[in-house]
């Protein structure tokens, strides 16, 4: 092996760092700072150990996304001669797992080939579990029932365990979900019957063989000789167990992880397991990375002093060794599209005046609805963009339907896939044919995939000879296609959409729609292309079921950079993180939208406020907020009140900047008006201020789907009409001496005297074009400014 290469990846290391890559005789836990080079002593200490003489094939490395996984693996095998890419057990938990459960599939019960059921597949299956057993659909959303048995499978809760636990019953029926157990068992129990699995299955399947089968936990115990994870601090109840299972209290685990850096607990993810790691493993020796080397120091500062208020951390000194840069700047602007408008302006100046390219720069917000003003904005001013983890291109239906074939190609069991596929492109099986089939099914136990095959059963669905004859012609055409060649991947893809009629269903017409179909299936075709390149590169198998494997094992952070492209990046905190930029912009720094809504409790808050670190910590230049002080949320526009944070970051290193007068008009007089006299007008107007005062009601329930009482609602129109019509419904028209305003006949002017009562009141208004006006309130319409 190239050892005259081996100094030099130490020579790239921090004293710490280095020590931390040395120590090799028990557990050890890295906690690393943002920017302080986690990467780097991950593939170090790999290298290390291959060094050392481990075989690479005895270093399990669990990632958190797989583009982490390919990165390290490639700078592995590049810098290592004789090591192959194959030869490295690196990977993200859920797809090095998934290779294990595949090969000992047969001890739970599964066939090898059995299928991935992603989140849509996994809706639509609930739905129908929720239909059959007739429940309500309002209570029983696939949403809740999946959130709930995704928590089950997370702490390992098993369908008995569920049924025989009380406290979960009592839960159950305190949310008035009594029947939910229910609909967990028989989820599980369809998932088994279409030989397939969802995501979080993966892990607790792996706990299960851990648990239930020594000859399995003996094999991989053989195998595992040193385990390093990534991002430990995202790790789940499952995940934890997983290891401790695989490695046991003395095993070699190098954990490298930033307590301050984790941000998904809302996915289960429990920060105990970093903040108590000793007690997993009590020989552990702890080694503290606390140079960032990424950011200016007072992007650092900042980034300090706001996470200094979570009370649940390890003690850290986190320091850049860099200039101080500039200041992190603060911007408040008056509505989302003042926001909007703003950052899209800010792009533009960076790109022309500092000379920054466009993929220098990131804007992140907390939510994905936030991204559309500012598509809209970057639009109108031609900046390239690019949204990181939006809509994955393989929840496109077009692609869904290629995929579903393809699975059934793989796994003729995969029910699902036959009910997408049945008639799709259309061949005249209606939906009361469908549901006759599912209703046989799920009444006399059959698979579908029996029924589909057999001309008696069909008829004993009730279903009439066209429709039976269409079906076995449907059956026909899959088994005419598990006939193909599944190692000649390109091939059988290319031959599958042709033969489904999908070619001649999407890519015929030649209006927008079909033209974007018909590039989407392009674009797996060359997708293909490249995962068959690749694999072959890396020495990896690239038949169908590899290929659908990984697929199924994409996640929204596996999105490659083009670096050839120039565009700016917009992405939620979430999509950000592991990522780094010259410049960064937060969006929408407010209460109930960073902190969300949803955070209630301490503990949401200071997940809530590690992701804003997260989010500052992106940056290794300049970092711009902005934070708007009102928003039109649910048809309404509602005022908000800044976020907490902001001031937690106040201080030394941040500058902030209060907005100019409100438009709520839209009015472009008003717009250039507030542009002419910004200066004067830099206080928020006392409509804002007002309805600032309203205890918080739910704003968002659009988007977070709160159900706002009738009374919040009312509360919140109220504030939305003083909004928009700031004047004409106040009692005291809350016209004064000085005040400028704006006439929708006369235009802009200084009110002078206010004189009179209720109705009567009226205002001597000094106008810039017509001179002198005394009108009365109650008619005047006139818009205060400030
Ligand atoms: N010893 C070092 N000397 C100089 N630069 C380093 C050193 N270690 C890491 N870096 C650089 O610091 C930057 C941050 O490293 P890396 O992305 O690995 O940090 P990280 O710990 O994963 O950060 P985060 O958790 O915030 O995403 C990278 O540009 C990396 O090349």
């Amino acid at each position: 092996m190239t050892k005259q290469i081996f100094p030099s990846y130490l020579d790239k290391l921090s004293d710490v760092q280095r020590e931390a890559v040395e120590y090799c005789s028990g557990p050890a836990l890295v906690v690393a700072g943002a920017g302080s080079g986690k990467t780097r002593v991950l593939v170090a200490k790999m290298m290390h150990l291959i060094k050392l003489g481990y075989q690479p094939w005895t270093i399990m490395a669990l990632t958190f996304t797989n583009k982490a996984a390919r990165e390290m693996k490639s700078r592995i095998a590049s810098e290592l001669d004789g090591v192959k890419f194959r030869d490295l057990r690196v990977g993200t938990f859920h797809s090095v797992f998934l290779r294990i459960i595949r090969r000992f599939s047969d001890k739970l019960g599964f066939n090898r080939d059995f299928t991935i059921y992603d989140t849509s597949e996994q809706k639509s299956l609930i739905k129908k579990i929720i239909k059959d057993l007739s429940l309500d659909d309002k209570k029983y959303t696939p949403k809740i029932c999946l959130s709930n048995i995704s928590n089950a499978k997370n702490r390992l809760v098993s369908v008995e365990d569920y049924r025989n636990s009380d406290t979960l019953k009592k839960a159950d029926k305190r949310n008035r979900l009594e029947s939910l157990v229910d609909v967990y068992t028989a989820y599980q129990q369809r998932l088994f019957e279409s030989n397939a699995l969802d995501f979080d299955d993966i892990l607790y399947y792996s706990n299960i063989l851990l648990r239930d089968f020594e000859d399995v936990r003996q094999t991989l115990r053989n195998e595992v000789k040193y385990l390093l994870i990534d991002e430990y601090q995202d790790t789940n109840f499952s995940q934890y167990v997983l290891i401790q299972q695989l490695m046991g209290p003395q095993g070699l685990v190098f954990a490298v992880g930033d307590d301050a850096q984790s941000i998904y607990g809302f996915r289960g993810a429990n920060l105990d397991n970093i903040l108590k790691f000793e007690e997993a493993y009590p020989s552990t020796k702890i080694f503290k990375l606390e140079e960032n080397y990424r950011s200016t120091k007072n992007i650092v500062n900042v980034a300090n002093r706001l996470i200094q208020n979570n009370i649940r951390q390890i003690k850290k000194e986190v320091f850049s060794s860099r200039d101080k840069g500039e200041k992190v700047f603060v911007k408040e602007c008056f509505s989302e599209i003042k926001e909007a408008e703003y950052l899209a302006q800010q792009v533009s100046e960076a790109h022309s005046r500092k000379h920054y390219s466009y993929r220098d720069i990131a804007i992140l917000y907390r939510t994905n609805a936030q991204s559309r003003l500012l598509e809209q904005e970057l639009r109108k001013r031609a900046i390239p963009f690019k949204i990181q983890g939006g809509m994955s291109f393989f929840a496109i239906k077009e692609i869904k339907d290629v995929m579903a074939y393809l699975k059934l190609i793989n796994n003729p069991n995969d029910s699902e896939a036959i009910m997408r596929t049945i008639n799709q492109p259309k061949r005249g099986i209606g939906s009361t044919s469908q549901e006759r089939i599912m209703l046989l099914a799920r009444e006399r136990g059959y698979a579908l995939s029996d029924i589909i095959a057999d001309e008696k059963l069909l008829s004993q669905a009730g279903l009439n000879k066209g429709a039976t004859k269409n079906v076995l012609q449907y059956n026909e055409l899959l088994e005419a296609l598990r006939t193909l060649d599944q190692n000649d991947l390109k091939s059988i893809v290319t031959k599958t959409i042709k033969l489904t009629g999908l070619y001649d269903f999407y890519c015929q017409g030649n209006d927008t729609e079909s033209i974007s179909q018909k590039e989407n299936i392009n674009e797996l075709i060359n997708g293909i292309t490249q995962y068959e390149i690749n694999q072959h590169e890396n020495g990896e198998d690239a038949g169908l079921s590899d290929f659908l494997t990984d697929m199924s094992l994409v996640t929204d952070q596996d999105a490659e950079d083009d670096k050839d492209q120039d565009y700016v990046s917009l992405m939620t905190v979430h999509a950000a993180k592991g990522l780094e930029y010259p410049m960064v912009m937060i969006a929408g720094l407010e209460e109930e939208l960073f902190p969300s809504a949803y955070s209630k409790s301490e503990k949401d808050l200071e997940e809530e406020r590690r992701l804003f670190y997260v989010a500052i910590t992106r940056a290794k230049e300049e970092c711009i907020i902005t934070h708007a002080t009102s928003r039109y949320q649910a048809g309404y526009r509602t005022s908000s009140v800044e976020s907490r944070f902001l001031k937690e970051i106040e201080g030394d290193g941040c500058e902030r900047e209060k907005g100019y007068i409100s438009d709520f008009s839209n009015d472009p007089d008003v717009e250039r008006f507030q542009r002419k006299n910004h200066e004067s007008f830099d206080r928020p107007s006392w409509q804002l201020q007002e309805a600032r005062n309203y205890d918080r009601a739910p704003k968002y329930q659009d988007r977070y789907e709160a159900t706002a009482t009738k009374k919040n609602c009312r509360r919140l129109r109220k504030i939305d009409k003083t909004l928009d019509n700031p004047i004409y419904d106040n009692v005291d028209y809350g016209v004064y001496p000085g005040n400028r305003v704006k006439h929708p006949k006369f235009g802009f002017g200084t009110v002078i005297i206010v004189e009179g009562e209720g109705a009567n009141k009226s205002a001597t208004v000094e106008f810039e074009t017509i001179g002198t006006k005394k009108l009365l309130l109650r008619f005047a319409k006139l818009l205060r400014l400030d």
